[in-house]
């Protein structure tokens, strides 16, 4: 028998109310001895007093019985809903711990819900990632990935690679049975399509982590050219040190911002120069390493300097970069609409002038390159890993340089997509081979 397991399920802290879950074969007892009455009908609230080991009452709450399996852990599962009060939870808590119950370790319902084969894993990633998010779109994503989304395209592909994997074997084990030729050629146009669909989702822009993690950009330009500034802006707060001064900023600052609902992390650099000073050395070498790690980049041109332009920062232009002209308030020369290639966002971060439009660029160029369609997406590195190991394996297969070999590689790449959900293998390629070819006694 497992341990009963108790957790505060909502949040830490004083609250008009708080639910407490308990999960395993225990929960009924603990339920009868703090309520003094067998536990309700399932899934119906009950009003009623909770008390401890003397009598004295706890609180007043509501309680909810999960009976197994149905419950969110697939073991016996109550509710109780109580007052959200320090003392009721340390009078709680105490009652519970000599009723034999522990506190649940972190992720531990859901583990369990994995366990009794409730949830897979997306399932249980696409929780964590609902309580995590912060946007709109961070949660229709975790809503799809919740919904089955990802386990069913995954799923998906396994049970076509077990089939074509039981058409090898079949050829292997059964070769002195009647079975038709045309099967060797079936797995093999099955494992190519099944590459072309799996390596289709491997999105170098990697949209799903992205949405989930949140989308790098960042700030570069020359000293002063105002990079701080336009940060504060986007940030509608003094986030960054700004002045005169060049090389005031040293230190990478980063802000995160919801922009149309997309999670946005904008980090502000040290200005783009040789210096000698060790300490802004190291700033550069740090605004250098953001730049080569971020999605988007800002690069921003003093615009008061214009038709000059700084060199380092036209090196930094890339496909993924938002040209930004600053100073605008400041610039004599009409403003150019292209740079490098790139259409040019012309502002006054001082003033705060052109804002809009920078925050409109940002978003269009945000959707248009992340954007996550209907389809579900891998939203986590080890997806991506998973998939892509499966990929190889496929990239490999061929039975024309053995059947065995060929079926080993499809076996690797269905064992790469069962750790996405988690699944444990079992022998379903005998299955497939009983129930479809009738073969065997
Ligand atoms: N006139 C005018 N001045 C600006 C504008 N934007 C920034 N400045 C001024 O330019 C100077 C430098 O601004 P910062 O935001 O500190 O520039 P920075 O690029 O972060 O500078 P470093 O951190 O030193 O690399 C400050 O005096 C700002 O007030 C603008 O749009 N117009
Ligand atoms: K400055
Ligand atoms: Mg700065």
């Amino acid at each position: 028998m497992s341990d009963t397991i108790y957790a505060l399920a909502s949040a830490t802290g004083r609250a008009g109310v708080a639910v407490w879950r308990l999960s395993g074969e225990g929960s009924g007892t603990a339920l009868a001895a703090l309520t003094g009455k067998p536990p309700p009908e399932p899934r119906k609230a009950r009003r009623v007093r909770l008390r401890d080991g003397t009598g004295e009452m706890i609180d007043d709450g509501l309680v909810l019985w999960f009976p197994a399996p149905h419950s969110f852990t697939g073991e016996d599962v109550a509710e109780l809903h109580l007052h959200g009060g320090r003392a009721v939870a340390a009078a709680l808590t105490a009652r519970l711990g000599e009723l034999g119950l522990r506190p649940a370790e972190p992720g531990e319902f859901s583990r369990r819900a994995f366990l009794g084969g409730k949830l897979d894993l997306t399932r249980a990633e696409a929780i964590a990632d609902l309580v995590d998010a912060e946007t709109a779109a961070q949660r229709r994503q975790a809503l799809r990935q919740l919904d089955g989304g990802l386990a069913g395209l995954v799923e998906g592909w396994r049970s076509r690679l077990v089939r074509a994997m039981a058409h090898l074997e079949a050829v292997i084990d059964f070769a002195d049975e009647d079975i038709p030729d045309t099967l060797l050629d079936q797995s093999v146009g099955e494992a190519d399509s099944l590459r072309a669909e799996m390596a289709g989702h491997l999105d170098e822009r990697r949209s799903g982590e992205r949405l989930r993690d949140g989308i790098h950009i960042a700030i570069l330009g020359a000293p002063n050219a105002g990079k701080s500034s336009l940060l504060n802006r986007l940030a509608g707060r003094e986030a960054a040190i700004v002045s005169a001064q060049a090389g005031t900023t040293r230190d990478v600052i980063e802000v995160h911002l919801d922009l149309n609902g997309w999670p946005v992390i904008v980090a502000d650099t040290a200005g783009l120069r040789d210096s000698a000073c060790e300490i802004e050395s190291e700033g550069v070498r740090r605004a250098e390493a953001r730049a080569a790690g971020a999605d988007l980049k800002l690069c921003v041109f003093d615009g008061a300097l214009y038709p000059g332009l700084d060199a380092a920062t036209l090196e930094m232009i890339d496909d993924a970069t938002l040209v930004v002209l600053n100073k605008r308030d400041l610039m004599t020369e009409e403003v150019p609409a292209i740079l490098m290639g790139r259409p040019v966002l012309a502002l006054s971060a001082k003033a705060g002038e052109g804002m809009d439009g920078l925050a409109a660029a940002l978003a269009e160029t945000v959707e248009r390159r992340f954007a996550v369609g209907p389809a579900p997406v891998l939203t986590r590195e080890r997806h991506r890993k998973a998939v892509a190991e499966a990929v190889a394996a496929l990239g490999r297969f061929d039975p024309a340089l053995g059947v065995e070999t060929a079926a080993e590689d499809l076996r690797l790449a269905a064992r790469s997509l069962g750790r996405i959900t988690g699944r444990v293998e079992v022998d379903e390629i005998l299955d497939v081979i009983f129930h479809e070819f009738c073969i065997g006694k």
